[in-house]
């Protein structure tokens, strides 16, 4: 039977709604499009329109989440994830620039060249998981997609407001058979791996984190209803509901360019303090020492430091895998010589933006990658995770062994893997 057409008259009806300005040209770059809210309306229609396309031709659900992460409240930016979590393929970013810049009179032959070159069965059901974050323009912005979604006739999920690891979390979940799976799904897991990790013994500590006045800050407070303030004790700042402003003089930008405590923030000396961005997929972390001096973790230390701590189990474990760290030329040096030199583990450098830091991070066993900006996570293949998991159940091994192996696993659960 041959595909069905593209469906002309809702796509022209919606078209009319969400029309595009003359003589206005994007770019989907490193994480998207991304803008003036008011100028990019358009942008959001027809990148629902691409994800149900990209949908039927995956047979996948694909996620779509409206942000503009640690950019200005006024700005917004939309960006497609993939089926297992990760972002957008790169020769999708071309066809998604050529959609986003037809003129009105071109939408739909646009479209048709797209399902002609890509050859994409229409009959193909399509789902799209769609969230967002807390800026004002994020409603009506993710109206515009659900619009695009529905003018190809495809099925929109809205899971309403995310941070954006959510996001990615949630459509590696569904892509995996889980088709509940929910925010409530990543709060058990994460929740459950991380009461595994601290509470033996269990840990009387506190933290203060900055979140930016943005999503970070609700999605934090029900993560540790999760995990109760029993086990750790978190302190929310600029948590959006007062009169400070998304990201301005807060999050882990702001803190890691200034070197410097967000607004409103009187630090202590060693009380632990951490900022994400506006949309959570950051995050540093810093203190102040015994003479009041700013130190901070970045993302160079934060790697270094999971990289060392990994090492130290993968050596008393005895379990033998290839560790790599990934990290971009904007590194700080020293990290590197530290973990090169030091650590003895293998250090790979990336182009600018976490998806081409993933891409070489999974080359290895266990890839640790991290921008100095805060942005990253570990990856673990999945043999690996298998030869890890063998080794903190068997009974044979001597105990401080199989105790290694057994930390590694935990400290691994708490990793969302899926971050791009
Ligand atoms: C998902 C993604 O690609 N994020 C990019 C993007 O960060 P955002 O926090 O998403 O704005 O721009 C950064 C450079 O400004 C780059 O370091 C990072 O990798």
């Amino acid at each position: 039977m041959d595909s069905p057409l593209l469906q002309e008259i809702p796509i022209l009806k919606l078209a009319e709604v969400h029309s595009k300005p003359d003589k206005q040209a994007m770019a989907y770059g490193t994480a998207g499009f991304r803008g003036k809210a008011s100028k990019m309306d358009h942008i959001f229609f027809r990148m629902g329109m691409l994800a149900v396309l990209r949908s039927k031709m995956l047979k996948s659900a694909i996620g779509v989440m409206v942000t503009a992460s640690h950019n200005p409240v006024l700005d917004n930016g939309v960006k497609l994830i993939d089926p297992c979590g990760e972002m957008l393929v790169e020769s999708w970013e071309v066809i998604a620039t050529g959609l986003a810049n037809a003129s009105n009179d071109d939408l739909v032959k646009e479209l048709k060249k797209i399902v002609a070159k890509e050859n994409i069965d229409l009959s193909q059901t399509a789902t799209i998981l769609l969230a967002r974050d807390t800026r004002p323009s994020s409603l009506s912005l993710s109206n515009a997609v659900q619009d695009g979604i529905s003018a190809l006739g495809g099925t929109c999920r809205n899971y309403g407001l995310l941070t954006t690891p959510q996001l990615h979390y949630i459509v590696s979940c569904y892509n995996d058979g889980v088709k509940d799976a929910d925010e409530d799904t990543y709060y058990k897991w994460f929740s459950s791996a991380f009461k595994t990790l601290v509470n033996e013994p269990p840990v009387n500590s506190n933290v203060t984190v900055d979140c930016a006045n943005g999503v970070g800050a609700p999605k934090l407070n029900k993560l540790y209803e999760h995990i109760g303030a029993n086990v750790i004790d978190i302190i929310i700042h600029n948590d959006g509901e007062g009169c400070g402003k998304l990201n301005e003089k807060c999050g882990a930008d702001y803190v890691k360019i200034q070197q410097r405590a967000p607004i409103g923030l009187n630090m202590e000396p060693f009380h632990r303090y951490a900022s994400f961005d506006g949309d959570a997929d950051r995050i540093v972390y810093y203190s102040l020492d015994c003479d009041c001096n700013f130190v901070l973790l970045d993302g160079d230390k934060i790697a270094s430091l999971i990289t060392l701590y990994i090492k130290e189990l993968l050596d008393e474990s005895k379990v033998d895998v290839k560790l790599g760290m990934v990290q971009t030329a904007y590194a700080n040096g020293n990290s590197t010589r530290y973990v090169t030199d030091t650590l003895n583990v293998m250090v790979a450098c990336a182009r600018t933006g976490v998806k081409h830091l993933h891409h070489k991070a999974v080359e290895f066993d266990i890839g640790v990658y991290f921008e100095a900006n805060g942005h990253g996570t570990v990856t673990v293949k999945e043999e690996c995770s298998n030869v890890i998991e063998r080794a903190a159940k068997d009974d044979k091994l001597p105990a401080k062994q199989k105790d290694a192996a057994i930390k590694l696993k935990t400290f691994l659960d708490v990793i969302n893997k899926v971050i791009y």
